[in-house]
């Protein structure tokens, strides 16, 4: 097949498949759940790397990296950390034929790795704050069905911990840190966030407050967490008996943090801006911002096939020096028409198509690929507007994909309006009574009422139960008295749900 071929709006998994694969991000690998990131998705995480880096930077946070594996024992060094995650755990028991005597876990995140290194480094309260971050990939063996990017059992990241001498500024970093997620989603990928707190049932049950950035996906009405920010408090410092002699001589616990962004990041990405010619990239993170495409005609003479070219590098060579991600296409063995579909599928956010009349003429042509709109420009104007349409293109992407968010942000007030809301791929707001208990009965009765009778796999990603998502950090005004949707109880705030990944 040449093109997509499936609709996003018609089957959004196929479509995701084949957008991942024609754009040459994703190829797929013999142990379920792990795949290739081929360079044109890599780059997009370096894009992302470079630019989250830069700023975790200018918070004091220093690199560093810690061994992949932790024994069994300081992994399970505190049931309540682990109990609910043990399954997802990957284990290495051999070395060659022979056992190993302790079983060894392969990180699937690491507070238990590094923590102990905290204990032996804190020992005074000019140790701290003691801010690392490692660069890193994880491995989950995560039990629901597997999507690229999405949901894999090895993944990259970024993970930070941090110690600090007070509560506020452990909270300071948390919220600093978080507000850097909600820029790389809303400024570099494009794709608006939601920050809140995560309730009781859905925080890390090994810290004390967890924080989050919510991202929807309009083509298949689910919602997405993009990344998170935690205040452990001082549950590891206790675990870990990490402990410091303070400014007064006295002995104190320091207060932490963790946060992570992980590549599901691009995977937000293409499902948000991706279209039925296939991927749809934001300039701030494409590979390639601009591709030239020379139209030499078989007829043309040596000479005019050879100006041709040079007209085509010359203003390649005017894009790069502008730094401005410019490939030069000048295969001969595939048709200008053929070129166009394939970066198309790559997204590349403008093309500029050349040919013998823009040589004559001292033009080229450019084709938007968010709109579709074609422009002829002189060569002189190509690299200033070149700088400017990319710009309105990445503001373009923001607002679309803000509006389709908007549309189908919904509030609800009543019981009886919430699965018709889920079933029109809403994500919802409404006051709540944030009682645990209240929280596993809209999860139950949501799943229950849009089923109706039919089952579903445990295994699927894609359930029909609705969860909460976060407690909006902006909440809107709840008059004293205002009910709770579904236990009718006081609400105590509004309260943001979703059929979430
Ligand atoms: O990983 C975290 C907390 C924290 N880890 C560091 C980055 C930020 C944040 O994700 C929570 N968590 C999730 N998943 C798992 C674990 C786990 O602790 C431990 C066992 C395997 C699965
Ligand atoms: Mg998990």
């Amino acid at each position: 097949l040449l093109g997509i071929d499936v609709s996003k709006k018609d089957n959004f998994a196929l479509w995701y498949t084949r957008v991942i694969t024609y754009s040459e991000m994703i190829d797929y690998y013999d142990i379920s759940g792990c795949y290739i990131l081929r360079p044109w998705a890599y780059s997009i995480w370096e894009s992302i790397q470079r630019w989250l880096d830069a700023e975790i930077k200018e918070l004091g946070v220093e690199n560093s990296y810690f061994p992949l594996f932790v024994p069994k024992s300081v992994l399970e060094r505190e049931k309540d950390h682990i109990e609910g995650f043990a399954p997802e755990v990957a284990w290495v028991t051999k070395s060659g034929d022979s056992d190993l005597a302790e079983p060894i876990a392969i990180r699937p995140t690491s507070e238990t790795i590094m923590y102990p290194l905290f204990k032996k480094w804190i020992r005074s309260h000019r140790d701290l704050p003691l801010s690392l971050n490692q660069w890193s990939n994880v491995v989950r063996w995560e039990f629901k069905d597997p999507t690229p990017f999405l949901r894999s059992r090895e993944f990259l990241w970024q993970e930070g911990h941090t110690a600090h001498a007070t509560f506020e500024e452990s909270q300071k970093m948390v919220m600093d840190v978080l507000n850097l997620y909600k820029k790389v989603y809303e400024e570099l990928l494009a794709v608006p966030v939601i920050q809140g707190r995560k309730t009781e049932m859905e925080r890390f049950p090994g810290g004390d407050i967890t924080t989050t950035v919510e991202a929807y996906i309009h083509g298949s009405g689910r919602s997405v967490q993009g990344a998170t920010s935690h205040n452990l408090g001082q549950n590891f410092g206790k675990m870990f008996e990490i402990q410091y002699e303070d400014k007064a001589g006295g002995h104190a616990v320091p207060w932490q943090t963790s946060w992570g962004l992980t590549t599901r990041s691009i995977g937000v990405m293409i499902m948000a801006h991706g279209d039925d010619k296939g991927l749809v990239l934001p300039p701030r993170v494409a590979p390639k911002q601009v591709v030239v495409i020379p139209i030499v005609k078989a007829s043309l003479s040596a000479e005019n096939k050879a100006a041709l070219q040079s007209y085509a590098e010359r203003i390649t060579t005017d894009l790069k020096a502008a730094k401005i991600r410019v490939h030069l296409d000048h295969r001969d063995n595939y048709t200008p028409g053929w070129k166009y579909n394939h970066w198309e599928q790559k997204g590349v956010p403008l093309r500029l198509e050349v040919g013998p009349m823009d040589l004559d003429k001292g033009t080229a042509r450019m084709v938007r690929r968010d709109s579709g709109l074609k422009v002829d420009l002189a060569a002189e104007a190509v690299v200033h507007t070149v700088l400017h349409v990319l710009e309105e293109i990445q503001a373009n992407l923001f607002a679309k994909c803000k509006a389709e968010r908007d549309k189908k942000l919904v509030k609800v007030w009543e019981w009886r309006d919430f699965v018709p809301a889920l079933e029109e791929k809403c994500v919802i707001l409404t006051p709540f009574v944030n009682e645990t208990e209240w929280e596993e009965e809209v999860k139950r009765r949501s799943r229950e009422e849009a089923l109706a009778g039919e089952s579903e796999d445990a295994r699927t990603a894609t359930s029909a139960a609705a969860k909460t998502l976060c407690i909006p950090f902006d909440q809107p005004d709840l008059p004293p008295g205002t009910k709770c949707f579904v236990s009718g109880k006081e609400a105590t705030c509004w309260v943001l749900w979703g059929r979430s990944y």
